[in-house]
């Protein structure tokens, strides 16, 4: 049996809202299970413990101050597996050069050692709340989808949908095809990322690659009269190696470097790379793919945290946009009400599953939809998010279309059109050819989402 702490790290009379108006603390809300033959609230006051000032033992070097910056359970509901913690704010490190906070502490201590105790079965964060001494102390983005509106030429606020994609095939393009795949996207959509496992193979080697996808560039603005944005895979385990990937591309785009995104995987990367990225290219849109994040944010981990958290601490760290699924839209795990996501990163006041946020002007984080898009899902994707401020990058939606990756672009653009007018698909598919082209080419989601289209709409989707 475990040392009983909850007389020193839980204080079940404190109330929420003073914690909250008192503004000292980060609170943090998980479900938590104890192993079976241990009480919740000593499982949870252990985990506090562990989590902030104590271990399993009381030890003699603990004094009166040390007391001070206990973290203390205020809320338990064992029916719903429920806890909440309150980490008071001098806890967190800071850095020696500026005084800010970061995020690197912030997870060591709300989800470090507490994810492997021996009298935890799981425990997984689903919120936290940061008071706005936080919001203060986090960099934050330094540039948001408004900076990509404007470059594109269009209004600063609801700038509307973004078409985008991934240069499809995910690996094993040479630099010529691959320029020439970016080119054939750019006649018709916004966007272009990397795909995030794609960096400075030996057969496509960055030094080739930048100045051809920069030619496709200029030849795509040259002929359709708009402008183009691309997001430069950077990711390195080496922070100086990414800086140089970055730095060269930044040289390479020369006058238009202004429409280089950078990518980076920011989960399989850490915190440490995209503060580092954040911090070392402030003029860039940062674009945070979290490839990997489904090991612990799936709702069949019991562990971690949830993609809401993640998304969460990424605007606090300063992406400008961050992948948050397809809200069951598209192929990867979600669902409906994971909107949920893309309110928290790109409102100013936000409710969460627990708390409610606000961010006292804090840049917003663009919400990116990816995963097995295409015009088909799209308007009802829109219908459930309730807006179109988004980036999209369809790669099988634009690079499966069967007419051409420009068409497959146009026929994203068109759907969101579609949506926008609140038109009926079938009927806006008949005046708009790349739409109609789109039923053809993923004749599963057309069966699925339209079950009479051949019918309905006949030689317009079949007949190139
Ligand atoms: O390459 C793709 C999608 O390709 P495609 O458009 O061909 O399906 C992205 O890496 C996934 O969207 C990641 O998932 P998430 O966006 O949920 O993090
Ligand atoms: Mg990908």
């Amino acid at each position: 049996m475990a040392l009983d702490q909850s007389s020193r790290y839980a204080d079940l009379s404190l109330k929420e809202a003073d914690l909250i108006a008192g503004g000292q603390h980060i609170l943090c809300a998980y479900t938590m299970k104890p192993k079976a033959g241990y009480g919740y609230l000593e499982a949870a006051a252990h985990f506090a413990a562990e989590s902030s000032t104590g271990t399993n033992v009381e030890v003699c070097t603990t004094d009166d101050f040390t007391k001070g910056v206990d973290a203390l359970v205020y809320a338990i509901d064992e029916a719903r597996e429920e806890m909440r913690i309150a980490y008071p704010l001098d806890l967190f490190d800071r850095n020696m050069i500026d005084g800010r906070m970061m995020m690197v502490s912030f997870l060591t201590l709300t989800i470090g050692n507490n994810q492997g105790m021996g009298d935890i079965e799981y425990a997984k964060m689903i919120d936290f709340w940061v008071p706005p001494r936080a919001i203060q102390l986090f960099d934050g983005p330094a540039k948001d989808i408004s900076d990509l509106w404007r470059i594109l030429g269009r209004p600063v606020t609801d700038g509307g949908y973004i078409a985008g994609t991934i240069i499809k095939p995910k690996l094993g393009l040479r630099p010529e095809p691959f320029a020439h795949a970016a080119y054939q996207f750019w006649l018709g959509g916004d966007f272009i990322k990397n795909d995030e496992p794609q960096g400075n193979q030996t057969f496509a080697p960055v030094k080739q690659v930048m100045p051809l996808v920069y030619d496709a560039m200029k030849r795509a603005m040259d002929e359709t009269g708009e402008a183009k944005l691309f997001s430069m895979n950077i990711t390195a385990d080496d922070h100086f190696e990414m800086c140089a990937r970055a730095d060269f591309a930044l040289e390479t785009f020369g006058p238009d470097a202004d429409k280089l995104a950078f990518l980076v995987d920011g989960y399989v990367g850490g915190p440490g790379m995209v503060t580092t990225a954040r911090r070392q290219y402030p003029g860039q849109y940062l674009h945070y793919h979290r490839a990997g994040h489904g090991a612990i944010t799936s709702p069949s981990s019991k562990r971690g945290y949830t993609a809401f958290v993640l998304a969460k601490m990424s605007r606090l760290q300063g992406a400008s946009g961050i992948h948050v699924g397809t809200m069951g839209y598209g192929k990867m795990e979600g669902e409906a009400d994971d909107k949920i996501i893309a309110y928290m990163i790109e409102r100013d006041s936000c409710q969460g599953p627990i708390y409610h946020q606000d961010w006292y002007g804090m840049r917003p984080t663009t919400p990116i939809i990816s995963g097995g898009m295409n015009a088909l899902r799209l308007p009802g994707f829109f219908q459930n998010l309730g807006h179109g401020n988004i980036i999209n990058t369809a790669g099988g939606g634009s690079y499966g279309h069967i007419d051409s990756p420009a068409a497959g672009a146009r026929s994203l653009r068109q759907a969101y059109e579609c949506w926008k007018a609140g038109a009926d698909p079938i009927a806006f598919a008949k005046e708009h050819k790349e739409f109609a082209r789109a039923f053809a080419s993923f004749p599963h989601d057309a069966d699925k989402l339209f079950p009479n289209w051949r019918e309905q709409l006949g030689s317009v989707a079949l007949e190139a």
